[in-house]
């Protein structure tokens, strides 16, 4: 196969499905989070379908968020059919005035809002040196901005009402050089250093912010990498395999709920070891690291 066609994307069936995720084993108590309304930025992504599936096993009601209608509805009608109480809202997390609509909507809908996960996010792989101007733009305008805009509409409401509140960002690790991912890198960047910033200014608000960077976790969004890209992800961490949704959804949890209490600007990273070992090589890996191979 010459370079050319280990580029080709293909798509795949990836990550978990819905009826996986209703039954996956958890080790959280059925009711640790009754009572709670949970919003998950990405909701019908990869691993925001797996947070949105354990919050709402938990006892939360769930507000999933993206901008495709359909994949909302869709999942919204399967955590419907198994009984735990989930609905949809339609937003662009890039655009301010629609995330500030939202949960102004949100209280008035439900009364309260406890814990905001920013699941929405992503990147297009590419050598740093070829960026657009506009596609350096829409990466960080997601990722950084859009997060913020979801971050500062929530704080604000839990400011106004004097209710405590959780923040759990889903970032990328940014302590290795992933090579073709440097705009996602500087917008994540941004976000735990935003993130680390505000658990101080926040604090007396009585408002929790954390990170979870996720190493490699085989989900439908890994269909924007090239099969051959994808197949050597698992020898990115020294337990060669990729994790599930569920390892990121089971850390989301632990970090929203009590169990993360005295956890405030940290990131947790959940990646089998990648930061210690391993290779990432989202766009093939280049001749010059070959040496040696
Ligand atoms: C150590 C541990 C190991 C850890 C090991 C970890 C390995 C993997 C790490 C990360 C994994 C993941 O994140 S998993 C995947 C998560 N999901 C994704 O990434 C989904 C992919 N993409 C997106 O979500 C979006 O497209 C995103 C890039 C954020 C931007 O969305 P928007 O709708 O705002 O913008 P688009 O309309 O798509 O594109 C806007 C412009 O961006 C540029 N652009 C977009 N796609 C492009 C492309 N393929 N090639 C070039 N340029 C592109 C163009 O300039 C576009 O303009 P025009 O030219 O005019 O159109
Ligand atoms: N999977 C992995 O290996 C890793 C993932 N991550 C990060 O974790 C997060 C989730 O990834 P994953 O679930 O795999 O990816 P997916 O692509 O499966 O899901 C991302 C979701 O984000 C939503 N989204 C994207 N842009 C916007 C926007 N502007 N407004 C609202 N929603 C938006 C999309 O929904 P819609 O199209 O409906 O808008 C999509 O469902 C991302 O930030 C990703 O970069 C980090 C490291 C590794």
């Amino acid at each position: 196969m010459d370079d050319q066609q280990h580029d080709q994307q293909t798509s795949a069936a990836l990550g978990l499905s819905d009826d996986e995720l209703a039954d996956h084993p958890t080790v959280f108590a059925a009711d640790a989070l009754a009572g709670q309304v949970v919003v998950v930025s990405g909701g019908a992504g990869g691993i925001g379908r797996a947070i949105a599936w354990l919050f709402a096993r938990l006892g939360a009601h769930v507000v999933v968020v993206g901008r495709n209608a359909d994949k909302l509805d869709a999942l919204v009608d399967r955590l419907g059919h198994r009984g735990v109480k989930a609905s949809a809202h339609v937003a662009d997390i890039k655009d301010a005035d629609a995330v500030n609509a939202m949960f102004d909507a949100l209280w008035t809908a439900h009364g309260r809002v406890d814990h905001l996960v920013n699941s929405a996010g992503g990147q297009f792989p590419q050598a740093a040196i070829d960026f657009s101007i506009k596609g350096w733009n829409a990466v960080i305008n997601t990722n950084l901005n859009g997060t913020w805009y979801m971050m500062q509409a929530a704080a604000q409401r839990w400011r106004d009402r004097k209710h405590q509140g959780s923040i759990v960002n889903v970032v990328v690790v940014t302590t290795h050089g992933l090579y073709g991912i440097a705009h996602t890198i500087a917008a994540r960047s941004g976000v735990i250093g935003l993130s680390r910033a505000l658990a101080v200014e926040w604090a007396p608000l009585n408002i929790r912010i954390n990170c979870i960077a996720p190493g490699a976790i085989e989900t439908e969004g890994w269909n924007v990498y090239s099969e051959a890209a994808r197949a050597a992800y698992p020898r990115s961490n020294p337990m060669m395999r990729p994790g599930t949704p569920w390892d990121i959804a089971e850390a989301a949890v632990y970090l929203a709920a009590p169990s993360g209490k005295f956890i405030t600007g940290e990131t947790l990273t959940v990646d089998g070891g990648g930061q210690h070992w391993g290779e990432t090589w989202t766009t093939g890996k280049p001749d010059y690291f070959k040496g040696g191979d």
